[in-house]
């Protein structure tokens, strides 16, 4: 089923429960490669795509995995390999968060360089510099990155900007390493928070997370922990936005409300009703909202990975809205995407200007990445007629069950075949 088809027109109403977080799961997957002893629970993990891929790399490194409904069980007693071939690299960037723990664990890592992709170039200098700094040793060649390590010592690294990922791999790898580590201008995002209460949980001593600076002192042994993932604050902004843009009354549950600050603030800007229930979050909509600009930011500014998806809003909102990206050099592509189903999208360097229209039509168009595919979907909310969008694969890997949960709110949404 590669095609999504949402018939235009249709308001929300009901209630709609948000998964576990995406970018959440995948570090805490990864982390589970530094216990020694003892099997780690990891429960609330969403399925979907990159989760596959993921436990399938532990999988191929020797890691005892099993899946059981949301609840995944990890096993890394041993790990008898130490490479992360082409094949899941390329499927997903985020294989590259097992550099960190497999290396403290292992002394080797060995990973296929993760290339761009469609929504920027995305180097991965910071982690090697931040595991340099550990004292590991680099070599790169053929597409293939090797790092070593006789024994990794803390040290104080100063990262010159708060990567997400960055911050992750090296917490990592820190957490096994001999003595601390201070991690200076680090990311702050809640998914940094959730992987280091899980680290210390594991028996290690992480504090910090969720400010600029987070300080590691190594331990000497890790063990499996039981883990419960935080809720996705991507995928419960994406139903906000969505019933914003459709229109209608709907109860977005198991929210962190703190975690969704930047977009809440932005939709009640736009002219949208939003109240804090003891259950959720509760989105009302009705009319032509009003066109807000934007600009991505590193955590706790507006998130890029809801860019796309507020942009969508923003072609059908009274006004003209500047929607800046700065966090990704090129998170554009769904602009033109856009435009087929009548948007008015101008970009201008990292800008876009969105002139907001009466209404859009549904069209064939195309996810060109994960957030885009979501857009796309609430594009087609609003669409006269019907929204075909293909190269859905993009979508599941961050999106469980997104037919039947829109499905359940009341939009005419299907998979198809092409
Ligand atoms: C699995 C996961 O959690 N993915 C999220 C993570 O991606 P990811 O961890 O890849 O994002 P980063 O925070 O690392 O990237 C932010 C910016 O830093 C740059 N950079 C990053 C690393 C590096 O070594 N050098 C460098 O220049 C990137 O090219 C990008 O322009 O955070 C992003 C920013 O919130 C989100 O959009 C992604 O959904
Ligand atoms: C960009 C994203 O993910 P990833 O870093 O896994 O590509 C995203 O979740 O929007």
């Amino acid at each position: 089923m590669n095609k999504i088809v949402v018939s235009g027109g249709r308001t929300l109403q009901g209630k709609v429960t948000v998964s576990g977080a995406k970018n959440a799961v995948l570090p805490i997957i990864a982390a589970t490669l530094l216990a020694e002893e003892g099997k780690s629970i990891i429960e609330d993990t969403p399925r979907l795509t990159d989760v596959e891929t993921i436990y399938q790399v532990l999988r191929h490194l020797g890691v005892k995995v099993t899946a059981e409904g949301s609840t995944l069980t990890m096993d890394a007693g041993e790990i008898p390999a130490w490479d992360a071939p082409y094949e899941y690299v390329r499927q997903m960037r985020a294989s590259f968060l097992i550099t960190g723990p497999l290396l403290a664990r292992t002394g080797h890592a060995r990973l296929s360089l993760p290339g761009g992709c469609s929504i920027g170039s995305r180097p991965i200098d910071l982690h090697l510099k931040g595991l340099a700094a550990l004292g590991a040793q680099i070599e790169i060649g053929h597409g293939i990155i090797d790092v070593y390590s006789d024994g990794l010592k803390g040290n104080r690294i100063y990262l010159d900007f708060p990567s997400v990922g960055a911050t992750e791999n090296i917490m990592m790898a820190a957490a096994l390493a001999q003595g601390s580590t201070i991690i200076e201008n680090v990311a702050e995002e809640p998914e940094i928070v959730d992987l280091a209460n899980f680290l210390n949980s594991m028996g290690g001593h992480v504090t910090g997370a969720g400010t600029n600076i987070i300080k590691v002192d190594g331990a000497k042994v890790l063990r499996g922990a039981t883990h419960t993932v935080i809720p996705d604050r991507i995928e419960a902004g994406t139903f906000m936005v969505a019933v914003a843009a459709a229109g209608g009354d709907v109860l977005v549950a198991n929210v962190i409300e703190d975690h969704l600050k930047p977009v809440v603030a932005k939709l009640k800007e736009a002219g949208v009703e939003i109240t804090e229930e003891s259950d959720g979050i509760r989105v009302k909509s009705g009319g032509r909202l009003y066109a807000v600009d934007v600009k991505t930011l590193p955590y706790p500014g507006f998130p890029t990975d809801m860019q796309a998806q507020f942009m969508a809003l923003m072609a059908v909102c009274q006004g003209t809205s500047i929607v800046t990206e700065t966090v990704f050099e090129n998170r554009f592509m769904h602009v033109n995407e856009l435009k087929r189903m009548g948007a008015n999208v101008n970009i201008e360097g990292h800008s876009a200007v969105v002139k907001g229209v009466q209404r859009l039509t549904g069209a064939p168009v195309k996810a060109t990445d994960l957030r885009a595919g979501a857009a796309l979907i609430i594009a087609g909310l609003v669409a006269e007629g019907n929204t075909e969008i293909g190269c859905t694969y993009h979508i599941y890997r961050g999106y469980e069950d997104i037919v039947e949960k829109f499905n359940s709110i009341g939009a005419d949404i299907r998979r198809a075949e092409d």
